[in-house]
């Protein structure tokens, strides 16, 4: 008897082992864990992306998947990964966030491991500064500890208080532990408006020598764009030592879009909308909005901001 009853006891056990583990796995099958069924770079998704749904934006695409390929494939980095988009309203900064987030998690920005902070809506008062630094670090702290690949996206840098971008900066620093937790697979984002007039006046430039656009390079904004934001004193960046400690990986600068990038962006809203596209709308919207300079309007002053509101208007 004594050894069947074992023998029963050590399947039932078996059964039980196996229940665990196929409940465990129907667990996260359903709800969002840190783990490669979540989360996993997709770099031809991501390529794809940024080739047929970001426009005019040939530089940004290039550093964007150049950085994230390095990253995502490097098993042991040795800091977190920490880009700085720069360029005017409407021009693509937010989107691009979003690619990449969704080509890394599988909800996207509903993923909980995304998380965005921006400056006006979460950081009002100046007067709470410290309560909001030591708020920011718990939960930058809290959220690596429960995932190391958590994503952090911070609008409107520029307005940002200096004190609060010091705050995260050893989080951004290749230290291998802080307080015994490991951010070096973390992502952090900083959208900014600073240097977006710079960018523009060396895109305007290239317009009016009759220079393809496509033939600005990096090496043709860096010295202007480093210029304008590091010496400006209303931007948060110039205050802080984020730049002259290195700890921006990337500066990505975003160009002014022209009419033509409008069009584009109008077909896609029609198309996620689920409309048939129509070009003479997406041509006569494009055309209705507002240009700069005056004389020869030739980039959008909102970049593609206000087309989803838009084509209500025009259908
Ligand atoms: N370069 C682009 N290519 C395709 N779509 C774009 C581009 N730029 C903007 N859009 C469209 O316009 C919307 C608004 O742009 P987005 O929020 O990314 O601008 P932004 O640069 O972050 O502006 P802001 O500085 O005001 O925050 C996007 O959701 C996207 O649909």
């Amino acid at each position: 008897i004594e050894p069947i009853s074992t023998s029963i006891a050590v399947g039932m056990a078996a059964a039980l082992t196996g229940f665990l583990a196929s409940y465990q796995n129907i667990f996260y099958y359903f709800h969002e864990c840190c783990r490669p069924e979540w989360i996993s770079f997709n770099s031809s998704g991501l390529k794809v992306d940024l080739e047929q749904k970001l426009f005019g934006q040939h530089i940004a695409s290039r550093i964007v998947l150049k950085a994230l390929t390095g990253f995502m494939n490097n098993a042991q980095p040795k800091k977190p990964l920490v880009l700085s988009l720069h360029g005017s309203t409407g021009t693509g900064k937010n989107f691009v966030s979003q690619i990449i987030a969704e080509n890394i998690y599988k909800e996207g920005m509903d993923s909980s491991f995304v998380h965005v902070f921006t400056s006006e809506l979460h950081f009002p008062h100046a007067s709470k500064i410290d309560t909001y630094k030591s708020q920011l670090q718990q939960w930058i702290k809290g959220n690596v500890t429960n995932c190391g690949r958590s994503m952090f996206i911070f609008d409107e840098m520029d307005k940002m208080h200096p004190g609060l971008i010091d705050s995260i900066k050893p989080y951004l620093e290749y230290y291998d532990k802080v307080d015994g937790v490991c951010y070096r697979k973390a992502i952090f984002i900083f959208l900014s408006n600073a240097g977006g007039e710079s960018i523009t006046q060396i895109a305007l430039d290239f317009w009016r020598a009759g220079q393809d656009r496509q033939t600005i390079d990096l090496k043709d904004l860096e010295v202007p764009l480093s210029l304008s934001v590091f010496n400006n004193k209303q931007s948060g960046l110039w205050h802080t030592s984020l730049i002259d400690k290195n700890l921006v990986d990337y500066f990505v600068p975003f160009l002014p879009l022209e009419h033509k990038h409008i069009v584009q962006c109008a077909l896609a809203e029609m198309e996620a909308k689920g409309m048939v596209k129509n070009h003479e709308v997406a041509d006569q919207l494009a055309r209705d909005l507002v240009y700069f300079p005056k004389a020869e309007r030739v980039f959008s002053v909102k970049g593609c901001k206000t087309i989803e509101s838009k084509l209500d208007y025009y259908t």
